[in-house]
């Protein structure tokens, strides 16, 4: 997708979508937490060891954290019986409560909006949970693992990414001018969005499938059932447009949850007596093993002041640990929006190349805009306006994000209605930036069932429904996205896509998009200085 994005056309049209944020900028640099009732930027190298060292020193946030990150190495492993356990009890009981509490649970409010006492640290901290058990007869702890793989030049990566990077290096049927061109972007860059917005992504998608011919587009219909024909291994759906559908299809690529996969395949009372009926223990793998989500209210205020006391960076995250009078409306964070969409105001969000020559002799660089994009250009002799930030006004834009898994288990009364929640997202901004300016614009939007929360025991629940799909339907439905691989975000379904396109094109039908989790985890090592890579020799027993 992002390979099509970044110029199967032309490589200016990526440069023109992809807004990239260089690595030394700010938004970059700078993240926060809120703790217990003041922003503290978190420790990184730009802002040199005195000034880190500092912060970790005087910051209540940091108290006991040191003491226990050293102890760590004498801490014991966990038994080998254990499959799985919740970050928050993971981190505790290596690092201790307070580095659980007032630093993890922060870091997965701000990506999964979640509990760090529900979510799995075997899927979201699967580096971690194998080291602990790495090496077991030295028993020396994640620390001197870490240290030793850093001494040595070496990275420990999984087996799947290491398999999906050699695989893209193989494959000829890219474009390998525009994979270039893309890793060369996303080296430089810390985070990176689209000019237009994300919705730019879905845009990009959809005119692109309606420039096939083979591709037959229904919005707004929903599909009511899935049948399939072990005998032809084909299916046939039914959707509310269409109860009965003559067309047949090889495969099912599933993006929705693992309970609504549930529903579509349960046979009705008037099923088809031809067509397959699901197992009772693929349909109990998917209603039992689907994660539950969470509801988060995303508020956007926009100030006509550009230069609000805020500091400069990303934004900040609140911790689980904050006491419930400096946090009573349950923010999770607020991302300082202005910062993370490129140069703003109606002259700087756009360049305009009218004379590249004059402009930019050829390898001089310009932090904007890609020299070979530049180079191209010039040989076109292209005048053009290049749109390189997101707004056209100045100002200053604020997100806050709330509630998440603090409203689990409300009643849909209970939770704050739009306008409400303007208020609340204005009194959280107030309390913790002292901003006490209207926003001119403000907009509220509850993004219901968000983010799946990845429950302790998810590796297994996947591996189960993996088996039964193979079993009842042949490798033919292959399912991705956010509910399945244990990735949130855009890159981590971009990788899947590009895996389940690759599974129906080679006609793998053992995979599902969950084979990796049957068995245990592969690592592999990987020598930085020669790019040797080999399967870790020490596996975890
Ligand atoms: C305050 C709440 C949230 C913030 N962002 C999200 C929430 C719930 C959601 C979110 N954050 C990340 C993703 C994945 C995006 C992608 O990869 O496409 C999602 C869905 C990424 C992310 N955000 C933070 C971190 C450390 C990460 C992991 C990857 C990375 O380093 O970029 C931190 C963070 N999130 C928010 C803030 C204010 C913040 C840090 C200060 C907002």
């Amino acid at each position: 997708m992002l390979n099509r994005l970044s110029g199967e056309d032309s490589v200016g049209d990526a440069a023109k979508a992809i807004r990239g944020i260089p690595n030394d900028q700010p938004s970059a640099t700078n993240r926060y937490l809120y703790y217990p009732d003041h922003l503290v930027c978190m420790p990184n190298p730009k802002r040199g060891i005195f000034s880190n060292l500092y912060t970790l020193l005087s910051e209540p946030i940091f108290s006991g954290v040191l003491s226990k990150l050293f102890a760590e190495t004498w801490v014991a492993e966990r038994s080998s019986n254990t499959r799985d356990e919740s970050v928050g009890s993971f981190i505790s009981r290596r690092y201790g409560a307070p580095v659980a509490d007032n630093l993890v649970s922060a870091l997965y409010h701000g990506i999964y909006a979640g509990d760090i006492y529900n979510l799995s640290a075997r899927t979201l901290m699967p580096r971690f949970w194998y080291l602990e058990k790495r090496d077991t007869a030295d028993g020396h702890g994640i620390n001197i693992e870490l240290l030793e793989l850093i001494t040595k030049s070496r990275s420990l990566l999984s087996f799947d990414t290491v398999r999906l990077m050699n695989r893209m290096i193989k494959d000829d049927s890219g474009n390998k001018e525009s994979f270039a061109f893309l890793q060369r972007q996303m080296s430089k860059t810390s985070i990176y969005s689209f000019v237009r917005g994300l919705g730019q992504l879905n845009d990009f998608l959809l005119d692109y499938l309606k420039s096939n011919a083979n591709v037959t587009l229904r919005p707004n219909t929903k599909v009511e059932k899935l049948e399939f024909d072990s005998s032809n291994r084909k299916f046939s759906v039914s959707t509310s447009s269409q109860p009965s559908s003559s067309k047949e299809f090889d495969y099912t690529i599933c993006t929705l949850s693992p309970a609504v996969l549930a529903q579509f395949l349960q046979p009705s009372e008037y099923a088809d007596t031809t067509k397959s009926v699901p197992s009772t223990s693929l349909i109990s793998s998917l209603e039992n093993g689907c994660p539950k989500s969470v509801n988060v209210m995303v508020v956007n205020l926009y100030y006509q002041n550009p230069n609000l006391p805020i500091p400069r960076g990303f934004g900040y995250l609140i911790p689980r640990s904050v006491p419930v009078e400096q946090n009573p409306e349950r923010a999770l964070g607020v991302i300082f929006a202005s910062e993370t969409t490129g140069p703003r105001g109606p002259k700087d969000a756009f360049v305009e190349i009218i004379d590249l020559p004059k402009q930019q002799k050829e390898g001089e660089e310009d932090p904007e805009l890609d020299p070979d994009l530049v180079r191209r250009l010039m040989e076109q002799g292209t005048k053009q306006r290049i749109q390189v930030g997101q707004d056209t006004a100045s100002g200053t834009k604020l997100a806050v994000m709330i509630g998440g898994h603090w409203w689990s288990g409300w009643k849909e009364e209970d939770l704050p209605d739009e306008q409400t929640a303007i208020e609340m997202a204005k009194s959280v901004i107030q309390r913790h930036l002292k901003v006490t300016e209207e926003p001119m614009l403000a907009k509220a939007r509850l993004q219901r069932e968000a983010i799946p929360q990845y429950q302790v025991g998810y590796r297994d629940a996947m591996a189960r429904i993996h088996q039964n799909l193979v079993k009842d339907y042949e490798g033919r439905i292959k399912v991705l996205g956010p509910w399945w691989q244990g990735g949130v975000g855009v890159n981590d379904c971009v990788k899947s896509a590009r895996e389940t396109s690759r599974r129906i094109r080679e006609a793998w039908d053992d995979q599902t998009g969950l084979e990796d989790y049957v068995g245990e985890e592969k690592w592999v090592l990987v020598d930085r200085r020669t790019n040797v890579q080999v399967l870790d020799p020490l596996q975890v027993r």
